[in-house]
């Protein structure tokens, strides 16, 4: 297993977030994580990243504990991730955002970098070619050198999932990686995530889109109420009683769980 998570809380005040979470992510596997709107699902990621101290619970990443701790500490430890609202540095040039990802594992003194020895140049050469692989393999149109935030969205969704492969992860989290993305950019999205997993990274990904979590899943994890309801494969999971009826208990005052739901089944066969 890359990852476990076992019996996984977060309480914010008397709302209880995350409520006994347990799932796991085997090696080279790419799961999705789905749920009504407030289910958990990024609190439940915030937790396994480092970003919320849970409050009870543990999170086990390769075999080592990681619960609470910084998150530098569980990336350095093979974990990346990618945000529902991109956190990109928005004054730094595309490459340099990617480049940015390589320190963690480059490892540059302070003594190399201020006295810039061969050494220091070596590990920068390393970092802009390493970065360019990644924007090479996430197929990013447009300028390199330019600020990060004159691209296109669809843009800069790319190169905030190459500045997470810089860092050579176990497993990368997806938070939301459809959203704001055309039909054209979704299907793109389907064929890297596939390609990544290829890499024997393993991925766990939030994700409303139904058509895309049907097609690109090997397992689905369905959370309500910070709770694990349904865990299996798509086909399976999308025909469970308790899924249906957690969709259906908010369709009723949330168009966008409504469509959900409508993707869920229409989109769903569809692409089955
Ligand atoms: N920082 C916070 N402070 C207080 N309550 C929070 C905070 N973040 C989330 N919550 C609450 O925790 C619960 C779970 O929220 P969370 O954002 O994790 O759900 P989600 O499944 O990711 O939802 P969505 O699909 O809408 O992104 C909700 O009731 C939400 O209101």
């Amino acid at each position: 297993m890359i990852l476990e998570v076992t019996d996984l809380r977060l309480a914010f005040g008397g709302v209880r977030a995350v409520d006994g979470l347990t799932f796991s992510v085997d090696e080279g596997e790419i799961v999705s994580i789905i749920g009504p709107n407030g289910a958990g699902k990024t609190s439940a990621f915030n937790c396994v990243s480092g970003f919320y101290q849970p409050t009870g619970g543990a999170v086990r990443l390769a075999g080592e504990y990681v619960t609470g701790l910084r998150p530098s500490a569980v990336a350095a430890r093979g974990l990346a991730r990618t945000f529902q609202n991109l956190r990109l540095f928005g004054e730094l040039s595309v490459l340099d955002n990617v480049r940015a990802g390589t320190h963690l594992w480059l490892r540059q003194s302070a003594f190399d970098a201020v006295l810039h020895t061969p050494r220091y140049r070596r590990s920068e050469r390393e970092s802009t070619d390493e970065a360019h692989t990644w924007l090479d393999f996430v197929g990013l149109r447009g300028d390199r050198a330019g600020l990060v935030r004159h691209l296109p969205y669809g843009e800069q969704r790319r190169v905030e999932i190459a500045r997470a492969l810089a860092r050579r992860p176990k497993l990368l989290l997806l938070d939301e990686p459809a959203a704001g993305l055309n039909h054209g950019e979704k299907a793109e999205l389907l064929t890297l995530i596939r390609r990544i997993r290829e890499l024997g990274m393993a991925i766990a990904l939030i994700e409303h889109d139904m058509g895309l979590v049907m097609e690109v899943s090997e397992r689905v994890v369905v959370l309500n109420f910070g709770k694990e309801i349904a865990d299996g494969p798509p086909e399976e999971v999308r025909q469970a009683p308790a899924v249906i009826e957690a969709y259906l208990g908010q369709a009723a005052d949330d168009d966008e769980v409504h469509a959900a739901r409508a993707g869920f089944e229409e989109e769903g066969a569809h692409h089955a």
